[in-house]
């Protein structure tokens, strides 16, 4: 497992995700757009539902970091030990789950779960936090790699335009784990920037994968004045 994080050091990461009711919802197109990825040089996959997982898994030969984004609560990455435990028995590499200190729907700490997962999986955990404090905690609580997945995305946190570099660069500081800048890396430039800040590896999900989203940018662009 050492040899996945080694593998991941200053590279790219491709997030293929579709979400709910989209056209690109389906296991088999996220499978290829998985496969496009790895052809065009990403390091490893982040992908999302077990179905997603277990297919990206057989088709690409880079390590996959799986989650499993579910319910309504405001924790609904991987939320409870459970989703955790099944997301790791589709055999990926890293296991991503919410790293806040958030309630989580199964009354667990994150290090409760981390524990418990580390115990029954070989799998690694990536904590997506939003803070410094977040990150840091989830870190003491055992988490093999820190993300900034949910900057931006928590009540009490800041939507900075492109990735929260800031946030980057602070807990690179602060922790021993690699940090992932990971959420809104928007062009190749950010990507390299975040790296600059101190960041081991970078996930781009939207610009990469998410084709409604990049044309959505280009209409808008068409229709300034
Ligand atoms: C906040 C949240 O739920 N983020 C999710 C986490 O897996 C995904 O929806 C994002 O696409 C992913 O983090 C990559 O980020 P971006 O798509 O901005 O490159």
């Amino acid at each position: 497992m050492v040899d996945v994080l080694a593998g991941l050091r200053g590279r790219l990461i491709v997030s293929c995700q579709a979400y709910p009711d989209e056209p690109m919802r389906d296991p088999r197109t996220m499978t290829q757009v998985a496969q496009a990825a790895v052809a065009g040089g990403a390091a490893a996959i982040r992908a999302q539902g077990l179905e997603d997982l277990a297919s990206i898994r057989m088709a690409v030969d880079v390590p996959v970091i799986g989650l499993w984004k579910d319910g309504d609560a405001p924790v609904h990455i991987t939320p409870t030990l459970a989703h955790a435990v099944a997301v790791a028995h589709t055999g990926v590499e890293v296991v991503a789950l919410d790293g806040t200190t958030r309630d989580r729907p199964d009354g667990l700490t994150v290090a409760e779960t981390i524990a418990t997962l580390h115990e029954r999986t070989d799998a690694l955990v990536m904590a997506d936090c939003s803070t410094l404090e977040e990150g840091v905690a989830a870190v003491d609580a055992g988490a093999d790699l820190v993300g900034t997945t949910l900057a931006g995305y928590t009540p009490y946190t800041v939507k900075t335009s492109g990735p929260d570099l800031g946030l980057v660069e602070r807990l690179a500081r602060a922790v021993e784990v690699p940090v992932i800048c990971e959420g809104r890396v928007h062009t190749p430039d950010d990507a390299a920037r975040a790296l600059e800040a101190g960041a081991y590896a970078v996930v781009v999900g939207t610009a990469i994968t998410h084709p409604a989203s990049i044309t959505g940018w280009f209409v808008d662009a068409l229709r300034r004045p």
